[in-house]
């Protein structure tokens, strides 16, 4: 599989992504957020966490604006995978890709610790590694993780089976505890929560590997 992780400025989970897609056996290119095409051929985007642009305005909507987002968006229209962690998944959500928004916690201050997760479902490219309502440990660092989306809208994600992972307990006031959610396709996922912060026992946790070597190798559990 071939991947592509963008850097913008402020971010600062791209070297972590791009290591482990690269563990799982991504061949990996890195994309700046000037590049206005993706590399020949490439499957998969992923979209990392962090600042980008100091997070102003909102997070994530001044990365949206910039050129390779538009090279995202075409990736996505023509059905390519994309991986939203954190601030990705925000930047996913102000480019419309994803629906929602990622709102202040409902705390107030930033969250930077383990969040247990359900799996919510094993139908995607992302999460078949996993077993359905399994539980695993996931490191979140957030301040905008609270994600709302209107009543019809959440109704659609349930309905469609597209949420993939869901906190236990509730963390940070998102609507039905949504950690995660698909596209319409299943092949662009945004979670707010670390996975590669969790795909190497010298992390501290081993439980983010099977979305990669899913995704990648496609590892399917059941
Ligand atoms: N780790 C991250 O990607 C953080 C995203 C964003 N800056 C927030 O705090 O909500």
């Amino acid at each position: 599989m071939k991947a592509a992780v963008i850097t913008f400025p402020g971010s600062n989970c791209d070297r972590d992504l791009a290591v482990a897609l690269e563990r799982a056996g991504a061949q990996v290119t890195r994309v700046w957020h000037k590049d206005d095409a993706l590399p020949q051929g490439t499957d998969l985007v992923g979209v990392p966490g962090g600042f980008s642009f100091g997070d102003y305005l909102r997070c994530g909507a001044i990365a949206a604006q910039s050129p390779v987002a538009a090279a995202l968006r075409r990736h996505a229209d023509r059905g390519g995978y994309v991986l939203g962690i954190c601030n990705g998944f925000q930047v996913l959500t102000e480019l419309g890709l994803l629906p929602g928004a990622l709102m202040r916690n409902t705390g107030l201050t930033f969250l930077c610790k383990p969040a247990v997760l359900t799996v919510a479902t094993t139908d995607s490219a992302f999460t078949g590694g996993y077993g359905r309502g399994q539980r695993i440990t996931i490191p979140v660092a957030h301040h905008d993780g609270n994600f709302q989306i209107a009543p019809d809208g959440l109704a659609r994600l349930q309905d469609g089976d597209r949420i993939a992972f869901s906190y236990v307990p509730a963390i940070n006031g998102s609507v039905s505890d949504i950690a995660g959610v698909l596209s319409e396709n299943r092949r662009v996922l945004g979670m707010m929560p670390h996975p590669e912060r969790a795909a190497d026992p010298a992390l501290g946790g081993t439980d983010g590997a099977a979305l990669f070597r899913c995704l990648v190798g496609g590892a399917v559990n059941a």
